[in-house]
């Protein structure tokens, strides 16, 4: 197996993947926070981590992946000054917290269906270890925190080389994080937050320093260290992670490593950090901040399967800025119809033991694409050379085929060209409206009434389906 490079932003350069325990990979990819839908922005950061496991898979690795669910403790401004994003949320809605995140954790995982990603081996809901939140914060409290009004404070100038991973510190300056008032350094940060005196908090614990609620990067510190073991190997999120909420969590670790005498190489929790670059639209990062924004039940009601929207990720590098647009989404929905088309030619086949000797150099692409930093817009069009490969034994196919989906998760052999054509929510017409009237048109065809099959197909016209005679993909009809 070639070895596998991966991009670590904390060098910013290629690094063999060596595992810290032989033979395993585990991975933790920062979750959603459970205050609202999630964009399909949002789920190329989770398509990515999935590939990301996947591919980890594909060389042998036994991957444990920990995704969390952030349903408190996340502010709606990086600087400590913002409210909670579920407390606000919850106020809007008049419904209590733990309703808005069982409501939005459930959409997002419908998501995550949706796009045939992996279950992770654990899913961490931030809520369930308040306590062990509170037993990490007590330990590193003396040496490397301090105690304000609002809440226990992270001194960053107690671990060395702060911000690192950010390398922001120089060109954006000190005003980068507003001020608390009383805060040591600008880019201190609350690891727990006190509620105010008189308040009351929908979510909130007693703590060694009063009631409140811990701080966002204490949740991804605690639960990864927790369920992998510091270190561990890569740890995942979108590029906006790497500029406040990683370093902050960085600093977090080392603390912690350096006072329970843990042996921490790169003294950073995880060996290497990996981000997604972002889903943009023409006016700018796709966000949720921004009021309207795409949801993947939004492609689906237009006719768009989710799958076409995964194959629009790995059509791009995920270091790559991707830009959505429709006339793309639809574009990655053609290619995937005539994957899926070629796969069924081989549903029925047993996968052979015996590789071939045509395909074996089309498998070696793939996985050398693969691990070079995963290059899935390479390691596609290896697939797509064994789907259109001729006086190829079926079998043969079938099997190679299978091992590159288990890796991109398109689904090939699940999904049939039917499971491709939805119908658009705002469409009036039915499946078998459709198909009916279709029969009707090929039975006056097959007796050159080509009066009534022309009737037949301005009528199907006016209500907004398009007949497609002699489509090179045998497709029969589409919604205009
Ligand atoms: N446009 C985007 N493209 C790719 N990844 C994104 C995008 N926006 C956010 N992410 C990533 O999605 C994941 C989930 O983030 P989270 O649920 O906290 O959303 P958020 O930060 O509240 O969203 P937003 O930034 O839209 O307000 C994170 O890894 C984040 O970095
Ligand atoms: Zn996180």
């Amino acid at each position: 197996m070639t070895d596998l490079r991966l991009y670590n932003s904390l060098t910013r350069s290629l690094e063999e993947f060596t595992p810290v325990h032989p033979g395993e990979a585990r991975v933790y990819t920062c979750g959603p926070t459970v205050y609202n839908y999630p964009h399909i922005g949002n789920m190329r950061a989770y398509v990515f981590a999935d590939v990301l496991g996947r591919a980890l898979s594909f060389n042998g690795y036994k991957l444990t992946h920990v995704i969390n669910i952030t349903d408190v403790g996340h502010l709606t401004d990086d600087a400590d000054a913002g409210e909670d994003k579920m407390e606000k949320m919850a106020r809007q809605q008049a419904q209590s917290i733990w309703e808005i995140a069982k409501h939005y954790t459930e959409a997002y995982w419908a998501d995550i269906r949706a796009l045939n990603i992996r279950e992770p081996a654990k899913w961490s809901i931030a809520t369930d270890y308040v306590p062990q939140m509170i037993e990490f914060a007590t330990s590193i409290a003396n040496k490397h925190c301090y105690e304000l009004e609002s809440g226990l404070y992270f001194d960053v100038s107690t671990v060395s080389d702060y911000g690192r991973l950010a390398r922001a510190v120089t060109e954006e300056g000190e005003g980068r994080i507003e001020a608390v008032e009383g805060k040591r350094n600008a880019a201190d940060f609350a690891i727990w937050r006190k509620t105010p005196t008189g308040e009351k908090r929908q979510m909130e614990w007693d703590s060694p320093w009063g009631r409140g609620a811990p701080g966002w990067h204490l949740e991804c510190s605690v639960m990864s260290g927790d369920l992998l073991g510091f270190p561990f190997d890569i740890h995942t999120g979108g590029i906006d992670h790497r500029e406040i909420h990683h370093p902050n969590e960085i600093a977090q670790n080392q603390a912690f490593c350096c006072t329970n005498g843990l042996d921490v190489p790169a003294n950073s929790g995880a060996r290497v950090w990996m981000h997604n670059n972002f889903l943009v639209e023409r006016s700018g990062k796709m966000s949720k901040s921004s009021g309207e924004f795409l949801r993947l039940q939004l492609l689906i009601d237009r006719g768009y399967h989710p799958l076409a929207y995964r194959l629009m990720c790995l059509q791009a590098h995920y270091r790559s800025e991707l830009e959505f647009s429709w006339e793309n989404l639809g574009a990655a929905l053609t290619r995937l119809k005539r994957m899926i088309m070629a796969a069924e030619r081989l549903r029925d086949v047993a996968p052979a033991e015996q590789a071939h000797p045509k395909l074996a150099p089309m498998l070696d692409t793939f996985a050398a694409a693969l691990a070079d930093d995963l290059n899935t817009p390479v390691a596609l069009t290896a697939l797509e050379d064994v789907l259109a490969a001729k006086k190829v034994d079926a079998g043969a196919k079938r099997a190679v085929v299978e091992r590159m989906d288990a890796v991109l998760g398109l689904d090939l052999f699940g999904k049939t060209r039917v499971d491709m054509r939805l119908r658009p929510k705002a469409a009036d017409i039915t499946e078998s409206e459709i198909e009916a009237a279709l029969e009707r048109r090929k039975a006056a065809r097959a007796e050159k009434d080509f009066a009534t099959s022309d009737a037949l197909r301005d009528e199907l016209a006016g209500r907004g389906v398009e007949v497609m005679d002699g489509d090179p993909l045998g497709w029969e009809w589409k919604l205009g």
